[in-house]
């Protein structure tokens, strides 16, 4: 059985990746240290994943992993991007693991963020040790990602269009385009056939219109998909309706299931 260890896969996206894997046949490890700022949401997603069988969790902070030498796959989705805690993980890939390595859409932002510039020279180091060591590499650079758990505060109107979200004070790159989760745990999926070499690329929803009415913000014109598509295949499925249909549904599942 395949193995794959998610840093950070308490979150919001490592939680839907590792959903994702776990029905895909892998066996899957989470190490988390659990944020205090989501405990009870991590709670509630680390008992319904351990119904799995092949599911393991590891409580611990990102200085102190200690990764199992048996598992050669890797997705580092942690928020935390300090380069120490960084290195004390990296240090421990080994020639030929896989390392797909998320990243923001904010890298891109012109004039350039804060936030960018310490995502462009954390992606540097992953770079560098990944060149180094001979891992695979796969950097993918995500926009705004909306799904179950998200941390977005979105506006729906009845229609199920989204006219605001509020988290919108600082716009910044990522900001500016919006995917929905099943489209990036598709991507992630593909990322996993990439079996050597250094990559990076971003993917997004390839809308080009206008979010929705009043407040609403435009959709990034320039990321296309177009290097996710040659270099994995991907382009993504769900439409931004569709998507927020389909978000809609999952949060009744998942309150039913949480009694919330
Ligand atoms: O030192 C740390 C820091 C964080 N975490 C865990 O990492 C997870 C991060 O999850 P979030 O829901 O906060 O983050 P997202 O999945 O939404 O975001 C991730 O993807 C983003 C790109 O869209 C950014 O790259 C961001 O830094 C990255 O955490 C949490 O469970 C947190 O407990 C650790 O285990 N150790």
């Amino acid at each position: 059985m395949k193995q794959l260890t998610i840093i950070g896969g308490l979150g919001f996206l490592g939680s839907h990746m590792a959903m994702r894997f776990l029905h895909e046949g892998y066996g899957v490890t989470i190490i988390d240290r659990m944020d205090t700022n989501y405990e009870e949401d991590q709670v509630n997603i680390e008992m319904s994943m351990g119904r799995h069988a092949h599911y393991t969790f590891i409580r611990e902070n990102i200085r102190d992993v200690s990764v199992n030498k048996s598992c050669s796959n890797f997705i580092y989705t942690a928020d935390n991007k300090n380069q120490e805690d960084l290195h004390s993980f990296l240090t421990q890939l080994q020639k030929d693991d896989f390392l797909l390595f998320i990243s923001t859409t904010d890298i891109f932002a012109n004039p350039m963020t804060e936030y960018g510039l310490e995502m462009k020279a954390v992606e540097e180091i992953v770079r560098e040790k990944a060149l180094e060591e001979e891992w695979t590499l796969v950097t993918m650079r995500l926009p705004t990602v909306y799904g179950v758990h998200h941390k977005l505060d979105l506006d729906i109107n009845v229609s199920g269009e989204v006219v605001s979200y509020h988290q919108i004070r600082n716009r910044t790159e990522s900001m500016l385009d919006l995917i929905y989760i099943e489209d990036v745990t598709e991507a992630v999926v593909k990322a996993m056939t990439v079996k050597q070499g250094v990559i990076e690329f971003h993917i997004g929803s390839g809308l080009k219109q206008p979010w929705g009415n009043r407040n609403s913000l435009k959709a990034q014109e320039g990321l296309t998909n177009d290097k996710a598509q040659e270099l994995i295949g991907f382009s993504p499925k769900f439409s931004l309706k569709e998507g927020i249909a389909h978000y809609q549904e999952q949060q009744k599942v998942w309150s039913r299931q949480n009694l919330l």
